[in-house]
């Protein structure tokens, strides 16, 4: 069988479900930064890109040398292109202007360059997680600064969804809303080669992801459902759980697409103004989408995630995503309260 590439899937969806051409130069672009993103990651040591950079981001935590150089890879590559009117990002603290000499486009480029920075100096899977959003006309016309109002959409207006994840292998996962695909990147090619046609996240599973040392934190509804996960055949689920926690969301969001799961980050009483860790716009949105159009479901434990009506760039969400079974039992367990 012939190989397929990602650029010749993109140019076959043009034709079949009218993919627009800047939408398909788009993601050829994210995929080819996502390369350099990989390239860098694998120095590690050799590359003098292990560490911090002694500096923090908006969210007040310390910048990984990589999250900074992952950030201005997809900036660099994606600024010229005439494909975007802006983008966010989880190391930028406002949304990024297309500088006045390049043409702009119609879309918005929303991402988190690289996601599990805590497992970087340890060589343990990150990746990058980046979203695709139509610029409202009445930002288009505009000249001056690009409004953040104009990324403040909710999930269910996403275009495309992907994350690249820097395992073992490099791939890229990719929704344009009519199921999810998965890309194997081939080094000697240097092209990402599609192996997983569509993906599908079992309705059930025995398998559940969450940071297990904030369980006292924990609001009752979560206590409960880990407390029945962690009884196994002796409670009321009468089945048996394994546990996994990788700490990098790509990575367990990966698993979650492969062989099923459930991964939660609830909000927790550490930090009771916050409602969780995981950021909204380019954590949560981009995941349930790939999840939702893998036949998954994704919940902040009271409403589906992609309706929820962003206020800020880089609000927090609580996220209870995977198979649908158990993502529907946690979010029954909230609303009984
Ligand atoms: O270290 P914790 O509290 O378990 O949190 C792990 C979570 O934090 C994250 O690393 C946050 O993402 P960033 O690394 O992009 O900040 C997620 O990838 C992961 O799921
Ligand atoms: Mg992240
Ligand atoms: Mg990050």
């Amino acid at each position: 069988m012939s190989r397929v590439t990602l650029s010749r899937y993109l140019i076959e969806q043009t034709r079949s479900h009218n993919t627009p051409a800047d939408l398909r130069f788009l993601i050829e672009v994210v995929a080819r930064a996502c390369k350099e993103i990989s390239h860098a990651v694998s120095k590690g040591a050799l590359g003098g890109v292990l560490g911090s950079m002694g500096t923090e981001n908006v969210q007040g935590e310390v910048q990984k040398k990589l999250d900074v150089m992952s950030n201005e890879i997809l900036l660099e590559a994606n600024e010229w292109g005439g494909h975007l009117a802006g983008m966010a990002s989880e190391e930028m603290d406002s949304a990024y202007q297309i500088p006045g000499k390049y043409p702009k486009g119609a879309y918005l480029l929303v991402f988190d360059p690289l996601d599990g920075s805590s497992n970087i100096d340890v060589n343990v899977s990150v990746g990058t997680i980046f979203s695709v959003l139509r610029c409202p006309d009445q930002y288009l016309t505009q000249n001056d600064s690009l409004n953040e109002q104009a990324f403040l959409q909710p999930g269910t207006q996403q275009v495309a969804a992907g994350y690249a994840i820097y395992g073992p292998q490099t791939m890229l996962m990719l929704t344009l809303g009519n199921g999810v695909k998965g890309f194997t990147l081939d080094r000697e090619l240097g092209s990402f080669v599609l192996t997983h046609d569509n993906l599908s996240v079992p309705e059930t599973t025995a398998e559940f992801a969450i940071n297990m040392s904030n369980q006292r934190h924990w609001e009752p509804p979560v206590k409960r459902y880990v407390d029945e996960l962690l009884a196994g055949k002796t409670g009321p689920l009468d089945k048996n759980y394994n546990m996994r926690w990788i700490a990098s969301m790509v990575a367990d969001v990966h698993r979650i697409l492969t062989r099923g799961g459930i991964f939660m980050y609830p909000r927790d009483a550490r930090e009771p103004s916050k409602p969780g860790k995981l950021r909204l716009m380019y954590e949560a949105n981009p995941m349930s989408f790939i999840i939702e159009q893998a036949g998954g479901a994704a919940t902040d434990g009271s409403q589906r995630i992609l309706d929820i009506q962003p206020e800020s760039l880089h609000q927090r969400v609580a996220v209870f995503l995977g198979s649908k079974a158990e993502v529907k039992r946690i979010t029954d367990y909230h609303l009984e309260g």
